[in-house]
């Protein structure tokens, strides 16, 4: 078999590294797909829209696992697969358990890594955790890293990473998101379940909000009470995915349901989500990948973090870090929605995130060092 392994286990990695299967594809690369299914609903919602079937599929999420639990279950079935598969380079993206467990896992049989989004850092360890730790162990073991940002490949040679292994290629979710923004033109239908949420504005403003990572567990009561507190005002209408992750899941759905103004929606496909986003008058997240979407489309992000390892947005004044106490997320919800001039300001339409042409420079690199070492032999 041999060949390239895209190992992939959630959502933002579905949709993170589609642009990159399809661009080797293009260039008739031999490339498979191992999904370890890290988070099975939401993996396969994205995979569908690209039409990416795994080839293998280890399907290991199991009620209550523990992360380490889930990691040395992963490297134990991925260490099989790279020999079964003759693996001769892995593909992994981000910072979760799967990019950890695969990078490691294809470290220890010699099998070299590339690593797409490197270098995101928010300098603690602890912020968020374990991510920031995943990506830090995975840049120690790579051979490749593409980076989205130069600010991602400075904070890589800070760490001593060789400058010859680091490719600024912008990050593959703005390729990802041009590619559904165009489906959306000729085929507006595939907004779907957004459509519902559009027809019930009536000249209202959509905040859209997104709450799933780990570090909102313990705010998701300070989170609800922000909400509620929003949907007294009569302006605008709120629309809420919720993430299936009941730890978050069941407390913003107790507190938030029977509110006429407040769309408590089952997770949406990327296509939906997009229609919704660039519909926002603004966003209140603490999602990574809306972070790099939301300024793309000139929509006002307002992040439910005390750290970001995304600082363009904020360095450009499209999003604003408003952590999870929720009478700052009220008051900055409402700064945004009562003073038109703030929210011009922050609404300037940017990509700090890449062009849209980042898979295309991640294949490249990767058929040349396929070329180099067929060479070689
Ligand atoms: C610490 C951190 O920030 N880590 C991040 C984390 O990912 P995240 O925080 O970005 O994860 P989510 O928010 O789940 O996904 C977001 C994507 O999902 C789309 N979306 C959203 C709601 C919905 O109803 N339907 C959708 O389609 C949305 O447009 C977006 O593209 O892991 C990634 C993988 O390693 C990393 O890249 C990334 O650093």
């Amino acid at each position: 078999m041999g060949g390239i392994l895209v190992v992939l286990g959630t959502r933002p990695e579905a949709i993170k590294l589609a642009p990159v299967i399809q661009a080797l594809r293009r260039r008739k690369m031999p490339v498979r797909v191992c999904a370890t299914a890290q988070h099975r609903e939401l993996l396969d919602q994205a995979l569908a829209l690209d039409g990416i079937r795994p080839d293998i599929d280890l399907n290991l999420m199991r009620p209550g696992q523990s992360i380490g639990a889930a990691t040395g279950r992963m490297m134990v079935l991925l260490d099989k697969v790279f020999a079964d598969e003759r693996s001769e380079r892995v593909i992994v993206q981000g910072d979760t358990a799967t990019a950890c467990a695969a990078a490691q896992a294809a470290f220890y049989r010699r099998i070299p890594v590339a690593h797409v989004e490197a270098g995101l850092r928010t300098a603690d360890l602890s912020t968020p955790h374990p991510e920031e730790g995943n990506r830090r162990m995975i840049s120690t073991i790579a051979d490749w890293h593409f980076a989205p940002t130069t600010a991602a490949a400075r904070a890589l040679r800070n760490e001593g990473v060789a400058h010859e292994k680091i490719l600024v290629t912008g990050n593959t979710v703005v390729d990802a998101l041009h590619q559904v923004r165009a489906r959306l033109r000729v085929q507006p239908e595939l907004a779907g379940a957004a459509l519902n949420v559009l027809n019930r504005c009536h000249g209202r403003k959509l905040v859209l909000v997104t709450c799933h990572r780990r570090e909102s567990f313990a705010a998701a009561d300070d989170i609800a009470d922000a909400i509620r507190a929003l949907a007294m005002r009569r302006d605008v209408l709120i629309a809420l995915p919720l993430h299936p992750n009941p730890a978050i899941r069941r407390p913003l759905e107790q507190a938030l349901r029977n509110l006429e103004n407040v769309a408590l929606l089952e997770p949406l496909d990327f296509a939906p989500f997009v229609a919704l986003l660039s519909a926002a008058y603004l966003v209140l997240t603490d999602s990574g990948g809306v972070q790099e979407e939301a300024p793309v489309m000139g929509v006002p992000a307002l992040v439910m973090r005390d750290a970001t390892e995304r600082p363009e947005g904020i360095a450009a004044g499209t999003a604003r870090l408003v952590g999870t106490d929720s009478r700052r997320i009220v008051t900055e919800v409402c700064r945004l929605l009562d003073d038109a001039k703030a929210h011009a300001r922050m609404s300037r339409a940017h990509s700090p995130y890449g062009d849209g042409r980042a898979a295309e420079r991640i294949a490249d690199a990767l058929a040349a060092a396929s070329a180099e070492s067929l060479a070689v032999r």
